[in-house]
């Protein structure tokens, strides 16, 4: 980052009581220098760039999100407006996404997704910004982006190859010739560990964005902020007294997960192990309590009154009493039955509105 934009942003956080220190286990790490009151704001930033969820079944407007009114872009005939006022807001951006969009051949458009969007629209803000067209500002900058974790190191060779596809696509809707491709399949991965799902005050999911200051935010199984959303624009909250001094942090994930259930998505997802102190507790009484009461599956001996909890070894669940396995597949089904009943039920939540923001249909099996 270059040395003014930084000084900059050191600035703009000790002004809001923060600083952002480098701790070996976790890289950038946010702490508060005050004490911080419950429901407090520690920290917004409006996304450097969004894209709302749209899918065959359902579409929101690019601006704002809803899905009233909707009109499609005469142009691309990809992205969709609720009316001038955020067709107008959009239009320095998209006015050069719309015409990519639309030297793709008709049969390619089906595979932009919104992250494809994200990437495309990401590249675009880029150049204009260096163009002087947008504003660069202290938040507002690729800096920023260019400062957020990627762990390209240790991406397996197929989630590489998905990467690479992926980044073939973007090279082909942008046609950049600044643009390479490595760069691309490195910002997907920074995609994947960084962006947020931006969801209504349901929890709903809308759209995704990428938030670089929020994303300096690191995990705790227990955590002392939540992040939410006033429409586009991430909030982080405290929820309970912060003391000065203190790391600030948000749960990346669904806590109400067994401590092996937890660590599994952190791993998978944004690749650490969690060493909070809840995770520290995994194996003692307390731990597989909880672990029970969250994912706790009857054991299939209908004599045995024990729970099960996952295998370490992932063979299945195992018996906490007697010791017998269930299979994968066993439980997978049991969960997928209760999800059904869950579904027909009117008023319950549906599983997506609880679901973490990368949710893994096979570890989330908390319904
Ligand atoms: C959204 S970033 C958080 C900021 C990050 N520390 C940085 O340097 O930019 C997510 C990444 O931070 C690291 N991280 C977050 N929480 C962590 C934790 N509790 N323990 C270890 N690493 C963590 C992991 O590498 C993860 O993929």
């Amino acid at each position: 980052m270059e040395a003014s934009l930084m000084a900059d942003l050191q600035r703009f956080l000790q002004d809001r009581c923060l600083s952002v220190l480098n701790l070996p286990q976790k890289g950038r790490s946010l702490f508060t220098t005050r004490d911080i009151r419950p429901g407090e704001v520690i920290l917004s930033q409006n996304p450097y760039i969004c894209v709302p969820n749209n899918t065959s079944s359902e579409s929101r407007c690019d601006g704002c999100f809803k899905t009233n009114n909707l009109k499609k872009c005469s142009g691309c005939q990809v992205v969709w407006y609720c009316g001038s006022s955020c067709q107008k807001s959009e239009w320095k951006l998209h006015r050069h996404e719309c015409k990519a969009l639309t030297r793709l051949e008709k049969e390619k458009r089906k595979f932009v997704t919104p992250t494809i969007r994200l990437m495309v629209k990401l590249f675009i803000k880029r150049n204009l910004q260096n163009e002087k067209v947008l504003l660069i500002t202290t938040t507002d900058n690729y800096s920023l982006v260019e400062a957020l974790v990627s762990h390209m190191s240790e991406i397996d060779e197929q989630q590489m190859l998905l990467y690479a596809q992926m980044a073939n696509l973007v090279n082909l809707i942008l046609q950049f010739p600044s643009v390479d491709l490595r760069e691309i399949a490195e910002n997907f991965s920074k995609f994947s560990c960084n962006a947020h799902s931006i969801c209504d005050s349901e929890l709903r999911p809308q759209g995704i964005g990428l938030f670089p200051l929020v994303s300096i935010i690191n995990h705790s199984c227990s955590p002392n902020a939540v992040l939410v959303f006033e429409e586009q624009m991430a909030v982080v909250r405290a929820m309970g007294n912060i003391s000065k001094d203190s790391e600030i942090t948000i749960s990346y994930i669904e806590t109400a997960g067994s401590t092996l259930t937890r660590q599994k998505s952190l791993k998978e997802q944004y690749l650490f192990h969690c060493q909070c102190a809840r995770c520290n507790n995994v194996g003692k009484p307390h731990d597989i309590e909880e672990s029970a009461i969250l994912e706790g599956y009857r054991c299939s001996n209908e004599k045995c009154t024990g729970f099960l909890l996952r295998d370490p070894e992932e063979k299945g669940f195992v018996c906490q009493k007697c010791l017998l396995l269930r299979s994968k597949e066993e439980v997978k089904k049991l969960a997928s039955d209760l999800k059904t009943v869950s579904e027909k039920a009117p008023a319950s939540p549906s599983a997506e509105s609880i679901s973490c923001l990368f949710c893994f249909p096979d570890t989330c099996i908390y319904i």
